[in-house]
């Protein structure tokens, strides 16, 4: 006899989690499967908080060495790379241990496992020990997420040739580090090697690094990058890598094509974007429709084409974050439960964690000169911000940007210090319909690092202030 359910998700991360917790919050019968034997999905354990852990404490370290006799602190500082694994690890076995018990106060049955959809309404699992068990349920979430984009020619071995995985592992700080790829992992990872002493190189394939940010944003973070010590090839491609020894001959060259160039590294991060994962699951046979780009097609309501059959997160369309995953889950949850789930895809933010951080939320001026729409914007820089000073981190800026005819927030863009954590009111702002004036007379504490973002307000209508 199988099991049945209400609802079952396949991927346990931040958007099958959530799911099954709402699904399981809303009185439904859920169960939530997993081949990775953790819960918690690529962000968990090998993504966004095991990178925040090392970007954490080499951005310590970094300052300790650097910084802290600039505020009257001498320090004798040495690194203890397996100490600062150490604490990656544990913050990681803590957060994914903390699904299994969010799963039992919500009723969730946790399933271990490889999914494999054999009918609209029927799974088998593949458990670790071999054995299959059939699930039959009135609703599929598929939530199965994303993997590596493979660059064509290239071998990942996880040592010398790595992905994101093999970069947040390394067992050595390298000499050398070339980064292909300068969006968010490159940044993120390279940032981390470059404070713990690696000499780290970015070739990225267009004429800017991150190319979704807003332009000045993007040109100022590439500004302060590069006076951190990273190089930037802007406009260049890897053809080719091999392997001499210890060391890897990266045959790089012109994007539009010309002369090659050989640049010699000890590890090489492929971080060229990641592509949706639903290899083995099954969609082709029970005729659930992929897009060009193998992603899952659904309505607006995470609904396929396919009866009974949903799908959320990185295997569907739009930006490859956690938190639009998660927000999925909850509308999907709460449309399966019969109820009115929505997500605003104008009010989901963006966050690099690098040293400042860079946010942003909305539109870019980019995106609206091309949508032909007119705006303002107010801008502020930290170097103006009491407390910015106070912690010396001066560097960045706050931009508003807004509707001229209504003056209805459009994008904010943050680079500076705790952009990540700033960015939220943004992002309530735009979700409420704010006008730049609403922050601009809403009180801010003093002194603070949300005062630049009041001042940025206040710009939009030429009364800054405090500059
Ligand atoms: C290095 C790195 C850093 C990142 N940092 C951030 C960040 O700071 N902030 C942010 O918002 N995003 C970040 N991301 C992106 C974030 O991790 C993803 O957007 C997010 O994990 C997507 O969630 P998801 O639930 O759609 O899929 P995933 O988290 O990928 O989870 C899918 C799960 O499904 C399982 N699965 C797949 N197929 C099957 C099957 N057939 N049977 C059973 N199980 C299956 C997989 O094992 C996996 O655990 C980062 C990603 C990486 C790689
Ligand atoms: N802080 C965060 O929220 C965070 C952190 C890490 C990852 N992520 C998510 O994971 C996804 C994957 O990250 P990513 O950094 O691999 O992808 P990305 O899309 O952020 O950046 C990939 C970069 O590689 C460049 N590129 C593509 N092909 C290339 C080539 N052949 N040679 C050189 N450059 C090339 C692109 O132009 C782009 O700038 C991101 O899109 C993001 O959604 C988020």
């Amino acid at each position: 006899m199988a099991d049945s359910f209400d609802a079952v998700v396949i991927g346990g991360g931040p958007g099958g989690y959530n799911a099954a917790i709402r699904l399981g919050q809303l009185g439904l019968k859920a169960a939530c499967i997993d081949k990775r034997g953790r819960f918690g999905g690529t962000c968990l354990n090998i993504g966004c908080i095991p990178s925040k852990a090392l970007l954490f404490a080499s951005e310590r370290f970094e300052e300790a060495k650097k910084e802290f006799s600039k505020i009257g602190i001498k320090a004798e500082v040495a690194l203890d790379l397996p100490g600062m694994m150490k604490h990656k690890d544990k913050v990681v076995g803590e957060l994914t241990k903390g699904v299994e018990f969010l799963f039992k106060k919500n009723k969730v049955e946790p399933v271990v496992g490889e999914a494999r959809i054999v009918a609209s309404g029927r799974i088998e699992v593949r458990g670790p020990d071999g054995a299959v068990r059939t699930l039959e349920t009135k609703n599929i979430i598929i939530a199965t997420g994303s993997e590596v984009m493979p660059l064509p020619g290239v071998a990942v071995d996880e040592e010398c040739i790595v992905s994101s995985t093999g970069a947040l592992a390394l067992k050595q700080v390298p000499k050398r580090l070339l980064v292909v790829g300068g969006g968010y992992i490159g940044l993120e990872l390279g940032s981390v090697w470059r404070r713990l002493g690696s000499e780290v190189t970015v070739v990225e394939f267009l004429d800017r690094i991150t190319p979704g940010l807003d332009g000045e944003v993007g040109k100022a973070f590439q500004r302060i990058l590069a006076k951190q010590g990273m190089t930037f090839k802007l406009s260049t491609k890897v053809v080719g890598v091999e392997k001499a020894g210890d060391v890897l001959k990266v045959a790089i060259e012109p994007a539009a094509g010309g002369a090659q160039e050989t640049l010699e590294t000890d590890v090489m991060l492929v971080s060229i974007g990641r592509r949706p994962y639903t290899e083995g699951l099954g969609l082709k046979e029970i005729g659930v429709t992929l897009d060009p780009r193998g992603r899952v097609v659904t309505d607006s309501h995470y609904k396929t084409n396919v009866p009974g059959v949903w799908a959320i997160g990185d295997c569907r369309e739009g930006a490859m974050l956690a938190h639009k995953a998660e927000d999925e889950a909850v509308a999907c949850a709460e449309r399966i439960a019969g109820r009115a789930g929505h997500v605003n895809y104008d009010a989901i933010p963006a966050v690099v964690y690098t040293a400042p951080e860079v946010a942003s939320v909305g539109k870019t001026e980019e995106e609206l000169k091309a949508a032909g729409i007119a705006y303002k914007i107010g801008k502020f820089p930290f170097t103006a911000n009491a407390r910015a000073k106070t912690i010396a981190a001066t560097e960045g800026f706050a931009k508003i940007i807004a509707d001229a005819a209504t003056d209805k927030v459009l994008g904010v863009h943050i680079i500076g210090p705790e952009a990540g954590n700033l960015i939220a009111e943004a992002t309530l702002a735009i979700e409420f319909g704010a006008a730049s004036e609403d922050i601009a007379r809403t009180c801010h504490a003093h002194p603070t690092l949300t005062e630049a973002v009041r001042q940025a307000a206040m710009g939009v209508e030429g009364w800054t202030m405090q500059m």
